[in-house]
């Protein structure tokens, strides 16, 4: 088992490029299953989960040529729809939630298609429902077996329908966009997600020949086409890398430019971290952030204390809580972090508190975190990632704390964050890889 040993406490300084995202890489993969035509995909992060999704889409038939580190061609001419009933399917399948989207393209263009339940974060209830009902809704038929955690779906005939979603669920839209574009007539889909991820796969599929209007909004509409062509993509920078980054940068009194961000596509992300005292320009396509002493939370303008809380797009991703989290215990001034999409997301603090941190845990979807204003150093300690974004958060805590850290269970942190080591020592983090379990 790997572990990240860190010694704390100073400064960093530099130029650091995000990666492609890895949302968005899993929605974007899932879909080269639309067409036997070539796709070349750009901007692919070297992360696990990724690279996952791409050798199953080897094991499926997919041909698969690396043109250079981050680019790829894909071409699903052959698939080989049986691999669906090996064992071997049943584990690799189940490993990562993103597997989960190669259902629709599937059922679109061969009509049935099954999957072991995805993995993914353990951070409370993932239910999977959004997806099935609307494939159901598209005509497909569904059986899910209880005992191998395991469905099978079928859909000779999908066709285009008027669908609510049950909520507005990013891979649950993107599993129905992609089921139906290929099926006969036009589907409606309100309550939409509608975060760029979703928008950048749907104008890869109007490339690729689909009709979908509303691209942006909570109402889709696609008219079903018979067939879609091979096409271009690059993927946008992972703006979770982003907002990472920022509070890094703040955490550690760190100057930081991030290269290249895509500005525009950020939406509220830099207003929440501005609303933490966080200084940060754009400059260009870039964020500059300078070294920063201190950090005010900002009130509400009635003097009362701040909530960060997460909403589907365009509101505050909840991938980004637990880094407003860990920033905040170094800020001047208070704020209430509230977490409403997942239940168990916020556990991590105890680890925070363990450092010196001063947070109120109020219930598993609210924590207070009392601003220390740098007034003194969080201690370093050992401790393990529960899941990605905790993961990250802790190592940003260990990066601003006094000390030495051991933060165990990396594989969490390197699903989503492509060689996160090496991009910290350019920054002049003291990180290193070591062997290494956890005492419990
Ligand atoms: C591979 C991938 O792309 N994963 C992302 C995707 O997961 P994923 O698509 O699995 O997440 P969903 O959008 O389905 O929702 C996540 C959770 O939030 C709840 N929920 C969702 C919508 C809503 O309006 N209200 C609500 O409470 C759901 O019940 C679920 O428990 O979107 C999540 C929400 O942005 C992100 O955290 C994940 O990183
Ligand atoms: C929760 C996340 O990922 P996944 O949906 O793959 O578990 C995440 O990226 O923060």
């Amino acid at each position: 088992m790997n572990a990240f040993e860190i010694y704390g406490g100073k400064p960093l300084k530099g130029e650091i490029t995000p990666q492609g995202a890895k949302n968005e890489a899993l929605q974007i993969l899932s879909a080269v299953l639309l067409t036997p035509e070539k796709m070349t995909i750009s901007n692919i992060p070297d992360i696990k989960d990724v690279n996952k999704l791409i050798e199953l889409l080897g094991d499926l038939g997919v041909a698969i040529e690396r043109i250079s580190d981050d680019t790829y061609t894909f071409e699903a001419k052959n698939i080989n729809i049986d691999y669906f009933q090996s064992e071997e399917f049943k584990t690799k399948g189940g490993s990562l939630r993103g597997s989960i989207m190669i259902v629709g393209p599937l059922l679109a263009r061969f009509g049935k298609a099954a999957i072991p339940k995805p993995g993914g974060d353990k951070i409370g209830r993932r239910r999977l429902d959004t997806h099935f009902l609307g494939f159901e809704k598209l005509g497909a038929r569904f059986h899910y077996d209880q005992d191998n955690h395991f469905f099978n779906i079928d859909a000779t005939n999908l066709h285009g329908t008027y669908i609510l979603l049950d909520e507005a669920s990013v891979t649950g839209t993107a599993n129905i966009v992609m089921a139906a574009v290929l099926a006969k007539g036009t589907t409606t889909i309100y309550n939409a997600a509608c975060e760029p991820y979703l928008q950048q796969l749907c104008k890869m599929l109007n490339r690729m020949g689909a009709k979908i209007s509303g691209i942006g909004s909570n109402l889709l509409s696609i008219e079903g086409v018979d067939y879609l062509t091979g096409t271009e993509h690059r993927m946008l920078p992972d703006m979770i890398e982003i907002g990472s980054f920022i509070g890094l940068a703040a955490m550690t009194g760190s100057e930081i430019t991030i290269k290249d961000v895509h500005f525009d596509e950020l939406g509220i992300i830099p207003t929440v971290f501005g609303r933490l005292g966080i200084k940060l320009e754009r400059r260009g396509d870039d964020i500059y952030i300078p070294a920063q002493d201190s950090y005010e939370i900002e009130t509400f303008i009635d003097g009362s204390i701040l909530t960060i809380a997460d909403a589907p797009w365009p509101g505050f991703t909840p991938d980004l809580l637990s880094i407003v989290l860990v920033v905040a215990t170094q800020a001047k001034g208070n704020v209430l972090i509230h977490q409403k999409m997942f239940e168990s997301r916020l556990f991590f603090v105890d680890k925070l508190i363990d450092m010196g941190a001063q947070i109120i845990l109020c219930d598993p979807h609210r924590a207070t975190v009392i601003g220390l204003n740098k007034a003194f150093k969080l201690r370093g300690i050992e401790m393990t990632s529960p899941d990605i974004r905790a993961g990250v958060s802790l190592l940003i805590a260990a990066l601003s704390a006094q000390g030495r850290s051991v933060i165990y269970n990396i594989e969490q942190i390197e699903r989503g964050y492509q060689h996160i080591d090496k991009r910290l020592l350019a920054l002049g983090a003291q990180i290193k890889r070591i062997e290494g379990k956890p005492l419990h």
